[in-house]
């Protein structure tokens, strides 16, 4: 097994204990700015950042780290939007720390999870997200298209993400306005921001959509490449986690977007 098939295993298995359990999340309007507008209107790359303390292809980044300060520290450096992992056996993150990130930031929230299921959509949106994230590699057509429709019909901004081609074809053929290419693919953990300007020579760039490039953004020259190729924002962990000065780091990477694109 890949280490998304592995992911996608043990999410079926806490998606049947959440469903069993009979929970329901409480109703929470979203108050926050929607991502997509922030990023069709902004002049330069965006930063999402995101909240990491551990990862299957890392091992522990940031194991001591608090949601609270770290979001805090990203909102007051210019962050577009904040990312919360909430997978704990993977990730070591948690709902929780989501909770406690939206009580502190009033900027999109992110909830990073495996979502396969319309229940997980409901936790994230109760929880404080007003983003989440629908990955194409781990969703058949069917299931991809409902939870789309679904997390729209909440009020939810989507990023859609895609790793290929095809995939991107399976993003666009349901609409997906915010579409994520990961330069890591879930199944080797190989890097590569050459992904980014592959997927972005087949993108359909216009009024509609918005593009963003997420992992393995180390500094200026990456967000450089990544607003090159058409990026409206990058997904940042693991080099902001490992910062002295998270406030420089990504403000580093606000770079001016590239003008061909609208
Ligand atoms: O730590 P990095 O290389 O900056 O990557 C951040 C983010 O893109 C990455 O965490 C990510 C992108 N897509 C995901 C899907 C699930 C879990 C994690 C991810």
């Amino acid at each position: 097994m890949t280490i998304l098939e592995k992911i996608i295993a043990q999410k079926k298995i806490e998606v049947d204990q959440l469903l069993a359990s009979n929970v329901t999340f409480p109703e929470r309007e979203i108050t926050r700015p929607s991502l997509y507008q922030t990023l069709r209107k902004a002049k330069q790359l965006q930063v999402i950042s995101e909240m990491k303390r551990a990862s299957p292809s890392k091992g522990l980044i940031a194991d001591g780290a608090n949601p609270v300060k770290q979001a805090t520290a990203y909102y007051e450096a210019g962050a577009a939007c904040i990312s919360v992992l909430t997978d704990k056996e993977f990730f070591k993150g948690s709902f929780e720390d989501l909770s406690a990130v939206a009580d502190a930031v009033p900027i999109a929230l992110l909830c990073k999870d495996f979502m396969i299921h319309k229940i997980q959509i409901d936790q994230a949106k109760s929880a404080g997200a007003s983003v989440i994230l629908l990955i194409v590699a781990a969703l058949d057509d069917e299931t991809l298209g409902s939870l789309y429709t679904y997390a729209n019909e909440e009020g939810l901004d989507v990023l859609v993400e895609v790793h290929n081609v095809e995939e991107l074809q399976r993003a666009l053929s349901i609409d997906a306005r915010i579409i994520g290419v990961n330069n890591r693919d879930l199944h080797t953990f190989e890097v590569d921001l050459a992904q980014t300007e592959l997927i972005a020579s087949h993108f359909p760039f216009d009024e509609e959509r918005v593009f963003i490039s997420e992992s393995g953004i180390w500094g200026p020259e990456d967000a450089e490449r990544a607003a090159k190729a058409g990026a409206s924002a990058v997904l940042v962990g693991e080099s902001l986690m490992r910062s002295d000065s998270v406030k420089e780091a990504l403000q580093a990477l606000q770079v001016e977007k590239h003008v061909d694109r609208p």
